[in-house]
């Protein structure tokens, strides 16, 4: 797959097939509009290209939402590349590129930028500034600069129930295990291992804190949860808990993990969690003794959940 920051830099030597969008957390929902994407192609001899944006529209037009995403874009891109897409256009939203007209828009991206000779897309599409333009005008501009407007109809969309929405209410909710079952995989979070408050190996439960490098990712619901880990290749199975320890005063909401019969020294490593499963909420004990013994129970929950699985 290849990949470009802007539709200007995009280069083929054939025509292509398009679909635009979003596409935050690349769910089972995206998955079957993408496969259509890569299976046209390949029918029609036409180059498949996916057109994304970012940052989020609404990171840029509503500075104070505080929106979360299901995927960085670097996830996005990896998991977008899986579908077997040619190519994958990164095009920065900016406030300029949301002032153009719908006309500039098709003309200059859609047309002169990407070729399209075919564009895959919702029944609800909307484009153009203020989104004012809908999928008719899509097929009228179609007239007018030679490409196809394949629709997706109201009604397969609505058999596909999922939502991105939906999963960031999940997770925000603490349903990991709905969260998955939508996304097609385990929800994830990558960050760097860095030094905490060192309290953890002094009750026997050393916790590696991670540190995600960008903001914008969803974090899910303070508590704890089974996680499993590939740490120098080997798969790691852990409990993590995500909240401001009230027990010991934090103020700061962390990540921290404590890895199963594992004991290295991980500061500095890049560690990718996988959520598989919520243990309970995060809670505030009278000491810290309690907490340790409230821990005990967490692992041994965790270690019957995975038992279970096998
Ligand atoms: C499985 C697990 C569950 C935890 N649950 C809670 C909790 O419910 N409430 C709380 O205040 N802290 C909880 N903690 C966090 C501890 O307060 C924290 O790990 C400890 O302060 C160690 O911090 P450190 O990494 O800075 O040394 C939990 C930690 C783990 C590993
Ligand atoms: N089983 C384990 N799970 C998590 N971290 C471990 C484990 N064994 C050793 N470590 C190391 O110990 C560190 C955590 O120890 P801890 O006392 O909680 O200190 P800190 O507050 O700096 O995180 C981790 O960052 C990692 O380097």
């Amino acid at each position: 797959m290849k990949k470009y920051t802007s539709a200007s830099t995009f280069k083929s030597d054939r025509h292509s097939v398009v679909t635009i969008g979003t596409f935050d957390g690349v769910h089972i929902g995206h998955s079957a509009i993408l496969k259509r994407l890569v299976e046209t192609g390949k029918k029609e001899d036409l180059d498949s290209v996916v057109l994304t944006f970012f940052p989020h529209p609404r990171m840029v037009l509503q500075q104070h939402s505080e929106i979360s995403l299901l995927n960085t874009i670097e996830e996005r891109a990896q998991l977008l590349e899986k579908t077997g897409l040619e190519h994958l256009v990164i095009h920065q939203f900016t406030h300029a590129f949301s002032r153009l007209t719908a006309l500039e828009y098709v003309r200059d991206i859609l047309v002169n930028g990407l070729k399209a000779k075919k564009i895959i897309i919702g029944y609800d599409h909307r484009f153009g500034r203020n989104r004012t333009a809908n999928i008719e005008n899509l097929k009228e501009f179609g007239l007018t600069y030679g490409f196809e407007v394949e629709e997706i109809s109201a009604k397969e969309l609505d058999d596909v129930t999922i939502s991105s929405t939906k999963i960031r209410n999940a997770l925000n909710a603490g349903d990991i295990e709905t969260a998955n079952s939508y996304l097609g995989y385990n929800y994830l979070l990558t960050g760097d291992i860095e030094k905490g408050k060192a309290l953890g190996r002094t009750i026997n439960y050393p916790t590696a804190n991670l540190k995600l490098k960008e903001k914008y990712k969803l974090i899910p619901k303070n508590g704890v949860y089974v996680v499993a880990s590939i740490i120098e290749g080997k798969k790691i199975y852990g409990i993590t808990s995500i909240g401001t320890n009230p027990t010991v005063g934090g103020k700061k909401r962390t990540i921290e993990t404590h890895f199963l019969n594992f004991n290295k020294d991980l500061y500095g490593e890049e560690i990718t969690i996988e959520f598989l499963k919520h243990i309970r909420d995060e809670e505030t004990f009278d000491s810290i003794e309690e907490l340790r013994q409230e821990i005990e129970k967490d692992e041994k929950k965790a270690i019957q959940f995975l038992n279970q699985r096998e």
